[in-house]
């Protein structure tokens, strides 16, 4: 039995469709929008659906990108729409406070998934420690896992764990763990927890590994994965909710839902509405090959168009200077840059 739902699953899929997905939304997400997507999956047997902005509770800002609906509209219609699964929020320490998640919680959020850059998980304990007094699920979200060691991420894992979470994931953000760098990554913070906490496993496909991640991931003792419908999300997309309900069906892993009515929901109710489907594209591919953030690739994309420069070179230099979560500002210096050494080129030339 799955110890969150009581259901007879071996692995939780855990849906963001909603939250993940507001990224390529560029957080426009309607009420309709959820109401139409949580409806569906809470007829799947998927017990936690993610819905918020894209960067988490107070993410609607200048920086990140300003929600259409705010957020705790969504949060609610969401609450309100689902009658079997649990609403989550996703909460980056100093972006969102305690005071928003207090808020979450009195609109009916059920669980939190608490994200910090991989090396920085001391920065989540005090928003742990409400979670639970709160007496909501707990998660960590460990991004940009692939910048450290094995090692080093269980350590960080340990740090929230001791904080009162209650699953951390390895958080792929930049779609760039190939295969045993995902499972060594799972291995290492089951190795260092044991019984004290689950693990999770969060992809993008920027090189295509969403999915086969997740089954190594699986099989190195994640107990939660990820999945996006239609694979919306940051980048080139999250792992598919339905690719994954199907990959795991086919290996005979139990997961507790109904791969079918995940395929429905993919294609009669999330397809529709997306306004730029998630694709491996240049400038996504070299997201993953150079470990830079998803939630880059809009930004990016902006930049390009209002200084004439291209999407893929800044995401290159994006990843040659190592640039993490919240530090969306340095696009527009890169593509200024860039910019700036054409225009010199043309002159010199
Ligand atoms: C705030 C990020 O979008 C969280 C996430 O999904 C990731 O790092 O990947
Ligand atoms: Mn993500």
């Amino acid at each position: 039995m799955n110890q969150w739902d009581g259901i007879d699953r071996e692995v939780r899929i855990v849906d963001t469709t909603l939250r993940d997905g507001s990224h390529a939304m560029a957080h426009q997400f309607t009420e309709e929008n959820v109401r139409n997507t949580v409806a569906a999956l809470d007829q799947t047997g998927v017990s936690l659906i993610e819905v918020c902005h894209g960067d988490g509770l107070g993410g609607s800002t200048f920086n990140y990108g300003f929600s259409l609906v705010d957020e705790r509209k969504l949060i609610s219609t969401a609450v309100e729409t689902a009658h079997n699964a649990k609403i989550a929020v996703l909460l980056l320490p100093g972006l969102g406070t305690v005071a928003d998640l207090r808020g979450a919680a009195d609109l009916g959020a059920g669980a939190v998934r608490i994200a910090t850059h991989c090396t920085e998980a001391d920065v989540s304990v005090q928003h742990f420690s409400a979670a639970r007094e709160l007496g909501l699920e707990t998660v960590g979200f460990l991004m940009l896992s692939h910048m450290v060691t094995p090692e080093q991420l269980a350590k960080q894992g340990r740090i929230m764990v001791d904080a009162g979470c209650q699953c951390v994931y390895v958080v792929d953000s930049a779609g760039a763990l190939i295969l045993e760098d995902a499972a060594e990554r799972v291995a290492a913070l089951v190795a260092e927890f044991g019984g004290d906490a689950q693990v999770g496993y969060h992809g993008h496909q920027n090189l295509s590994f969403g999915v086969a991640n997740s089954v190594l991931a699986y099989r190195a003792g994640a107990r939660q994965i990820d999945g996006s419908l239609v694979a919306l999300g940051a980048g080139a997309g999250n792992s598919p909710t339905e690719v994954l309900a199907a990959t795991f069906e086919r290996l005979g892993i139990r997961t507790g839902v109904d791969k079918d009515a995940l395929m429905a929901a993919a294609e009669d109710v999330v397809k529709p509405f997306i306004t730029r489907l998630p694709v491996m594209d240049r400038s996504s591919i070299v997201q993953g090959y150079a470990g830079v953030y998803s939630s880059f690739l809009l930004h990016a994309e902006r930049a390009a168009e209002r200084y004439g420069v291209p999407a893929h070179e800044i995401l290159y230099r994006c990843g040659e200077r190592g640039y993490v979560g919240g530090q969306e500002d340095m696009i527009i210096s890169i593509a200024l840059e860039i910019q700036a050494e054409r225009d010199a080129a043309v002159l010199g030339a």
